[in-house]
């Protein structure tokens, strides 16, 4: 995926938002997109999805796109599965395969018993889930992912993460804006910071590995397969199990610990600063 000299302004005689935008991600990637309000983060977002046309410059991506909006439109004329098969068939899935992948979505973030309800009638944090849905279920080649995180409760954040890692594992190329510094951390390959109309790559928070690193001791049936700064696993001999961690990732693993089913208890958590 290439953005090369991209410009983007609204309306003719409006101020260019993105000036000159150079890019170039490969697939596997999984990049952060941060920037102050309003500097453009979500019309670079749009402009990687299709939803709008650079006004110059030239904008590569694959054709296979998913893309969480910032705002989901509430009012559409279906149900929540219904608009889910909807999509996939439109993404050339068959109906078997659109039905299968919804009601894995709907199973994965706990809403199965809204399946019939119509969308403009789900709590916004149904919606929310309703909105990750339909673009997980493409596993297309770009996923976008505009403050998808906010408004789902940390089950689901955590059912996010992990699909994003999928992606991701998966040669998925995945784009994403989040107001919080430690989303996808020890998983994003990438960060750029928009800055008057241009992008500037930015370092990952540090997690070197001669930094301080954490050890967190947890009693689990089972743990996330994918867990934020990808903890090394020691099994102790009580059954209980260590994750091992740099600091800078500590506050993200153990927020998915704790959000994550079946339940996971916290014994112990130590830095270990030598
Ligand atoms: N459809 C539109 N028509 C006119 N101006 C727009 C439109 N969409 C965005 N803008 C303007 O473009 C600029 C960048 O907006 P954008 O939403 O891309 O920023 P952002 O970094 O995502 O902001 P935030 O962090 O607040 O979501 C803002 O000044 C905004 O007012």
């Amino acid at each position: 995926m290439r953005l090369a000299g991209v410009g983007k302004r609204y309306g003719r005689r409006g101020p260019w938002v993105l000036r000159e935008v150079e890019l170039t991600l490969r697939p596997g990637s999984l990049v952060r997109i941060e920037g102050a309000n309003g500097s453009g983060k979500s019309t670079l977002l749009k402009l990687l999805a299709g939803i709008e046309r650079a006004g110059r410059g030239t904008v590569e991506a694959p054709a296979g796109r998913a893309y969480v909006p910032e705002r989901f439109p509430p009012a559409l004329p279906f149900d929540a599965r219904a608009y889910l098969c909807h999509l996939g068939r439109i993404r050339g899935l068959s109906a078997a395969e659109a039905r299968r992948r919804a009601d894995h979505w709907l199973e994965r973030f706990g809403i199965t018993g809204y399946a019939g309800t119509p969308i403009g009638r789900l709590s916004k944090g149904t919606c929310q889930k309703v909105a990750v849905a339909q673009a997980l279920l493409a596993e297309a080649e770009l996923l976008l992912l505009d403050e998808a995180w906010t408004g789902l409760d940390q089950s689901a954040r955590g059912e996010l993460d992990g699909a994003v890692a999928e992606r991701a594992a998966a040669g998925g190329l995945v784009v994403f804006v989040d107001h919080d510094p430690t989303r996808l951390a020890g998983l994003a390959t990438g960060a750029h910071r928009v800055a008057d109309g241009v992008l500037h790559e930015v370092p990952l928070p540090q997690a070197g590995p001669d930094g301080p690193r954490t050890a967190v001791v947890v009693e689990a049936e089972a743990l996330p397969e994918w867990l934020p700064g990808r903890p090394e696993r020691k099994p102790l001999a009580d059954g209980a199990t260590r994750l091992d961690v740099p600091s800078a990732h500590a506050d993200a693993l153990l927020r998915r610990l704790l959000a994550a089913h079946p339940p996971v208890h916290i014994r112990s958590v130590r830095e270990d600063n030598a």
